[in-house]
């Protein structure tokens, strides 16, 4: 649905509740107008020394009963007023979250972090304070001074009323000044706050990259400038908001004066009486609050119209992956038989494609095993399984269906994918392994805890399944966040299961007992694992090879090996590297050199790098293929 305007479209759905508000902030002005009138009748009375006790006790009475109605009416509407505001603010927080869930990755790409927090909580809360406070004095402004001048003109006299209003329209062209400066400062001031922000997230995720880099110095000096630019773009906001205020209070001050002088001649001629003196200059002094916030509001307009447009751009950006027009509801279990034809997939913005003309069929119950360079496209073919992406119409197919004919949510959820960043949230591991729309029991989740291999690293900690992780499962090593993001992909009993280089942190003990518990589940279900070792591969029914996007060999173990090709020389170079760990001391070191001078030209060659240093054992296995 296109939005129009975020705050119009909610005053309009919510004007009889606005409508009320503004009927006590009425109430309210009204009665403000009680007081002058009653204390010019009080000076009259005393200029005439006609003034009792009596009268003096009953306008007291008369003046604490108005402000007591003031008081309370005002309140009244400010709470009401404050309370729409409020739930405006939840309801655009919660449509910007609801309305990111649907964003496709790509949309994620190409954003900041600190950009989206600043969108999530400086935009909306502009957009509060435009539709409380700014709505709020804009409807205390009108009533009141509208109410004001009429009374001043009816009551007193129209050519001072006249007079002292003079200089009010140069407020407006002032604000028609500033208009263009203010927005676009205050465009400034956020974005600084969003780098700001920005940096300090990146900082906090990689504060242990850069310890061991020793970037302290160089963090602290990139945070201190990019602090120090927020600051001067707050101050200039701030500056302009200040001359702004100065003038606009100067404007009012002029038109207060011009009251006083002619004012005090009137009186002398006798054409107003004291007390209707004192009544116009409290008349005045009611409305010059509302006309210097009259002016702050165009402010506050002007910074809610920017964070309007900023929040709109998102609510109206498109979902790039949604449920087809040509999507089956009907589809239910899917079975797991996958068919890529002819893909050819680009990036958006890519130059060159990432995937180039794959053609592959895993039948059901079956193992894929795709090996290949960083950068080949092994994570871009299965993010395209799961429509992390939208690959061609007609080029992907499961069970015979093109993917885009099935729903989303029957799609994702038959599909397990071990992602490989193994993002864990700050969450109990119960909860990261139990992620899923459907409710788990204790068993299920202890059983997939087992077949991922860290049930028992889970008993250890004191709360076992309800031990709480840090930011980003901090408090696990590499290896068990991998084992636990697995346990979270195997609870779903997934058709197809998606390694994507997941078991990369573990050793190769640990790797066995997987894949060996693996085989007991997915009898009947796919399994795609891609790896760089061929430990991990080389079980599978079928091995493809990809470079540069493209499929380069495919076979078993066996026929890859005999095909003398890059598979091989992958399987060669890790077997020199256990040789050579299996031997680690030779008599004269002679046997290690050459095999290290072996890994390293076998390491060049697949790689297409020149190792520094001799490779050692890790290096080789995690680095050969993938550099
Ligand atoms: N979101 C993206 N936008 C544009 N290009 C991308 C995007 N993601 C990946 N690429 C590019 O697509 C190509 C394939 O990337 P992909 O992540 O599939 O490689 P990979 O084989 O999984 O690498 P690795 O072994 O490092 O995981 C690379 O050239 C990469 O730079």
């Amino acid at each position: 649905m296109k939005r129009k305007a975020i705050i119009l479209d909610y005053m309009r759905e919510k004007r009889w509740p606005y409508l009320l508000g503004f009927a006590l902030l009425s109430i309210s002005c009204l009665m403000q107008l009680l007081i002058p009138d009653i204390l010019g009748r009080f000076t009259d009375l005393l200029e005439q020394s006609r003034l009792t006790l009596e009268d003096a006790g009953t306008y007291a009475l008369w003046l604490l009963a108005v402000a007591v109605g003031v008081a309370l009416f005002r309140s009244m509407g400010r709470i009401y007023l404050y309370r729409l505001s409020r739930m405006l603010e939840m309801r655009i927080r919660n449509n910007l979250f609801s309305h990111w869930e649907k964003l496709s990755a790509q949309y994620f790409n190409n954003q900041r972090i600190g950009d989206l927090m600043s969108h999530a909580i400086s935009d909306v809360s502009v957009i509060r304070e435009v539709t409380m406070n700014g709505i709020f004095n804009i409807m205390e402004a009108l009533v009141l001074i509208t109410f004001t001048v009429v009374t001043m003109v009816s009551a007193v006299n129209g050519w001072l009323t006249l007079l002292t209003m003079l200089p009010l329209p140069l407020l407006s062209i002032l604000a028609y000044r500033f208009n263009k400066r203010i927005q676009q400062q205050s465009s400034d001031m956020q974005i600084a706050v969003s780098n700001m922000t920005s940096r300090v997230q990146e900082f906090i995720a990689g504060i242990r990259v850069v310890k061991a880099f020793v970037q302290e110095k160089a963090e602290r000096k990139h945070f201190t400038r990019d602090n120090q630019y927020a600051v001067e773009m707050n101050r200039r906001f701030v500056r302009s908001n200040s001359l702004f205020g100065a003038l606009s209070t100067g404007i009012v001050g002029l038109s207060f004066l011009i009251s006083v002088v002619l004012g005090g001649v009137l009186v002398l001629n006798g054409t107003i009486t004291l007390g209707e003196f004192v009544a116009f200059n409290t008349y005045l002094s009611l409305i010059m609050g509302p006309i210097e916030n009259l002016g702050k509001v165009v402010n506050q307009v002007q910074r809610g119209i920017a964070s309007e447009k900023r929040l709109l751009s998102i609510l109206e950006t498109e979902p790039e992956v949604v449920d087809d027009i040509a999507a089956k509801p009907d589809i239910g279990q899917l079975e797991g038989r996958i068919d890529i034809r002819n893909l050819t997939f680009h990036y958006p913005e890519a130059k060159e494609p990432s995937l180039k003309n794959i053609n592959l069929t895993v039948p059901r119950g079956t193992s894929l095993a795709i090996v290949g360079r960083v950068g080949s496209g092994k994570s871009t073919l299965v993010h395209l399984l799961v429509r992390l992406y939208n690959p061609p119409q007609g080029t992907v197919f499961i069970d015979g269906h093109d993917i885009h004919e099935i729903p989303l949510r029957t799609l994702r959820g038959q599909i397990g994918i071990v992602p490989q960043d193994q993002f864990l949230f700050s969450t109990t591991i119960r909860d990261n392994i139990s992620f899923d729309p459907n409710p788990y029991t204790e068993n299920e989740v202890e059983d997939a805890a087992k077949l991922a291999q860290v049930y028992e690293n889970i008993a250890e900690f004191p709360n076992r399944f309800d031990t709480a992780l840090g930011e980003r499962g901090i408090s696990l090593s590499g290896g068990q966040r991998q084992r636990v993001s697995i346990a979270r992909a195997l609870i779903k009993k997934p058709s197809i299961l998606i390694f994507d280089d997941s078991l990369s942190a573990v050793d190769t003990i640990t790797e066995d007992l997987i894949l060996e518990g693996l085989n007991s589940v997915m009898n009947d279900r796919t399994t795609i694992i891609i790896g760089h070792r061929i430990s991990s591969v080389k079980s599978a029914d079928q091995i493809v090879v990809l470079e540069e996007g493209a499929i380069a060999e495919r076979g078993t173990h066996e026929e890859l090996l005999q095909l003398q090709g890059l598979y091989a020389d992958l399987y060669h170079k890790q077997m020199l590297d256990e040789e050579a760990e299996r031997f680690p001391e030779p008599s004269d070191g002679s046997e290690i050199r050459a095999a290290e001078r072996d890994i390293a030209a076998a390491g060049e060659q697949l790689a297409g790098t020149k190792p520094a240093v001799p490779l050692s054992r890790p290096q080789v296995l995690r680095g050969g293929a993938n550099g």
